[in-house]
């Protein structure tokens, strides 16, 4: 077995935020458990899209949070990198000289929704008409839109942390909010499943891409550490992240556009995917489902890209101002 050099300190470059601090230490912990004595040391970044509090298509739109440190890898400032793979852009191969060597096993794709503290609403049908709902993700405007067209949906941006402060009333807000959604596994993260109400299953809103998947990325040419990594991966995730991706590459969406897709391993070992392409509001979509063996999950992906594409996912795509 491949032993990483015990006078090499590992460090690894995580963004700054609870929640990805949290992931960070989770992948110190894991790595320290499989490489006993081993020295690691976390590096964080505030990056440039967690300072910005506008709209993030404005400051050069996907891939902001991953891409400052993804250069402090290149660069050798730091060994690897955590990062959400719903955060890691689909559309444009991963930089030069990176590579994932490592998907842990995922987490809880569901998304939930929230309410202030104390309120003693549960789900979304409790909501008034004309309630306002928090989420910045075009993803899940799109699909609560199916559930409720008498919302009205608020973009609120930061950390999670940061958001359900604003749900509470913590920190100021343009608007008072009455309901929020976010990540079942970001919850998890930050300690905080006992705020969350409904909890959404997957056909009531389809996860995006990467969902609760945390990918490790070195240098490709990092011996020591893509065979210390490698040790972590999980296989079934690994396939499964990959069709997703593949049918995203194959759509070649722009960040307002709504697209869910989901892969599961079945009972059998083959992968089944599901994917989907909303306009805004939700009111026109198109979804497709389907299945292959695991050992080539990018053709999978590549296969319910081109069935979206074929259904008119380019027009709904193109349609959507960016
Ligand atoms: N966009 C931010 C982000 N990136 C990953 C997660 C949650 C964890 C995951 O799905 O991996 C979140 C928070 C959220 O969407 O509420």
């Amino acid at each position: 077995m491949n032993t990483f050099p015990t006078d090499r300190t590992l460090r690894i470059g995580t963004r700054s935020s609870p929640m990805a601090l949290a992931q960070a230490h989770l992948v110190a912990d894991l790595l320290r458990k499989e490489e006993p004595g081993l020295q690691v040391e976390l590096v964080p970044v505030t990056t440039e899209a967690d300072l910005w509090q506008g709209d993030l298509a404005k400051l050069g739109g996907k891939g902001l949070f991953v891409k400052q440190i993804d250069a402090m890898v290149q660069q050798g400032d730091v060994d690897m990198a955590v990062h959400c793979m719903k955060d890691v852009p689909g559309d444009v191969a991963v930089p030069e000289g990176l590579v994932f060597a490592a998907f842990l096993p995922r987490d809880d794709v569901r998304d939930v929704l929230l309410f202030p503290e104390g309120s003693a609403l549960r789900t979304l049908d409790d909501l008034p008409a004309g309630a306002a709902l928090a989420t910045s993700a075009v993803r899940r405007k799109a699909q609560v839109a199916r559930m409720r067209q008498d919302l009205e949906v608020v973009r609120v941006r930061g950390a999670v942390g940061t958001r359900i402060d604003k749900l509470d009333g913590r920190k100021p807000v343009d608007t008072v909010l009455d309901a929020m959604i976010v990540a079942t596994s970001g919850l998890e993260r930050l300690e905080l499943t006992h705020r969350g109400r409904q909890v959404f299953t997957v056909d009531e809103m389809l996860p995006a891409v990467g969902a609760g998947v945390l990918g490790l990325e070195c240098r490709d040419g990092d011996g020591p550490m893509t065979g210390l990594l490698a040790r972590l991966n999980h296989g079934r995730t690994m396939a499964e992240v990959t069709a997703e991706r593949a049918m995203l590459h194959g759509l070649q969406g722009h960040c307002n556009s709504p697209i869910a897709g989901y892969c599961v391993t079945g009972q059998d070992g083959r992968l089944s995917l599901r994917g989907m392409v909303f306009s805004e509001d939700g009111s026109a979509f198109v979804r497709a489902h389907v299945r292959g063996e695991s050992s080539d999950p990018a053709a999978l992906g590549a296969r319910a890209a081109a069935e979206l594409l074929g259904q008119g996912a380019r027009e709904i795509i193109d349609g959507i101002p960016h």
